[in-house]
């Protein structure tokens, strides 16, 4: 069988990844950037790598378009005119749906099959270096089949899917849109208009950055995200986006209202509203970006503090998956993030550190 992707970045690389190593299987890689493609190959993320957009598709079962949304429908015209064997199955990544389900549609493909895909996972980083098999391990894997789509071919893509070891779910492109602008797309936005909102202030005030700790670095991880992937991502989604942006400011005003009103009833019961729907999420990932257990510590400023700590851990067997000097100036204590997989793990460490340094958990 073989499996092309086009745009080897953290989506492609992490779906070339998972298919790589399946029996039988002849994972491509395109590129239309010869060092790129030499990259991949060092890599190992592919089996063969091309900046030829026929030879990649010559043969091919399955072809994963993973490029940036505005590429999307360029690279699916340009599939059509190549000569591609009969039943290759076409899908692509992108983070909106709708546009590409019609593009597709209209093509009237004969005896090849266009299928919208999405994972519900990925991260702010992005490019090859990021890929990782474990990407999409219990994520949601959305997939947008309509009614002429032959069962037969949704049943092919699901079943290599589950190399992924995602979960296929069908959702309608427009209603994929609408929630996927509310869950992920209007957050970026968010997160970006609140960072910059303080890098303004810190252009006046160096105190802004310094203090601006563990809190703050987490709610706006995602605005550090790609500006390209996410400019697409934002002009495709721009009409659900204004909508939800509408009724953000409306939430917005609501609490400018309860604060004018010093209405602490009314902020508490925001605080319990949005505390009860948020324990309802589940915590599904158990791949790279797993959940992460946090304990924070007071560190002393003297060289080679932190090896010590990750020495005296692993000496317990306590597995560390991050650490994260926050804060650290010259005289004064710093702040250290550590995490890990686990709440046992997490527990442990404070059991261990606690006599000898100060430890927090938010
Ligand atoms: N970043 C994320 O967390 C997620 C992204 N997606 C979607 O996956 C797709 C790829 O995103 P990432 O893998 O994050 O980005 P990326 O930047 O890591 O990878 C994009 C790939 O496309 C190539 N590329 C960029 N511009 C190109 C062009 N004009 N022509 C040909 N190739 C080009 C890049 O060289 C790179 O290999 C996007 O459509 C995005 O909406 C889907 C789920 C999660
Ligand atoms: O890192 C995060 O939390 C994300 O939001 C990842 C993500 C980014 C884009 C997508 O289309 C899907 C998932």
């Amino acid at each position: 069988m073989k499996i092309t992707i086009f745009g080897v970045g953290l989506i492609g690389g992490s779906l070339a990844l998972c298919f790589k190593d399946i029996p039988g299987v002849t994972v491509v890689g395109h590129s239309p950037n010869e060092k790129s493609v030499q990259t991949m190959l060092d890599k190992g993320v592919v089996h063969h790598a091309t900046t030829s957009m026929s030879e990649a598709v010559r043969e091919a079962d399955f072809i994963f378009l993973c490029v940036p949304v505005s590429m999307l429908e360029t690279y699916l015209e340009q599939l059509t005119q190549l000569p591609l064997k009969s039943g290759c199955i076409i899908t692509d990544v992108g983070s909106t749906k709708a546009s590409i389900a019609e593009f597709a549609k209209q093509l009237k493909l004969e005896d090849i099959y266009f299928i919208g895909g999405h994972p519900m996972a990925g991260s702010e980083r992005s490019g090859i270096e990021a890929a990782s098999y474990l990407l999409f391990e219990n994520a949601y894997y959305v997939l947008t089949p309509d009614s002429s789509t032959p069962i037969d071919a949704v049943n092919q893509l699901t079943e290599l899917l589950k190399w992924t070891r995602a979960q296929v779910i069908h959702v309608d492109p427009d209603r994929h849109d609408q929630i996927v602008g509310a869950i992920s797309h209007l957050p970026h936005i968010i997160a970006v208009a609140l960072v910059n909102q303080i890098c303004d202030y810190h252009e006046q005030e160096p105190l802004y950055k310094s203090l601006a700790a563990g809190g703050f670095r987490d709610i706006t991880r995602i605005a550090s995200s790609d500006p390209v992937i996410w400019r697409d991502i934002l002009i495709n989604n721009k009409k659900v986006l204004l909508e939800l942006l509408s009724n953000w400011n409306d939430q917005i005003s609501d609490f400018v209202q309860l604060l004018e009103d010093s209405n602490g009833d009314g902020i508490e019961v925001q605080f319990k509203k949005a505390n009860q729907f948020r324990k309802g999420i589940r915590e599904r990932r158990k791949g790279i970006i797993a959940p992460q257990y946090d304990i924070y510590l007071d560190i002393p400023d003297h060289p080679g503090v932190i090896g010590a700590i990750a020495t005296e851990l692993g000496n317990h067997q306590i597995n560390l998956s991050n650490v994260e000097i926050i804060e650290s100036r010259e005289q004064v204590p710093g702040i250290c993030r550590l995490s890990f997989r686990s709440s046992d793990a997490a527990d442990q460490a404070i059991e261990l550190l606690q006599s000898k340094y100060s430890v927090h958990q938010l």
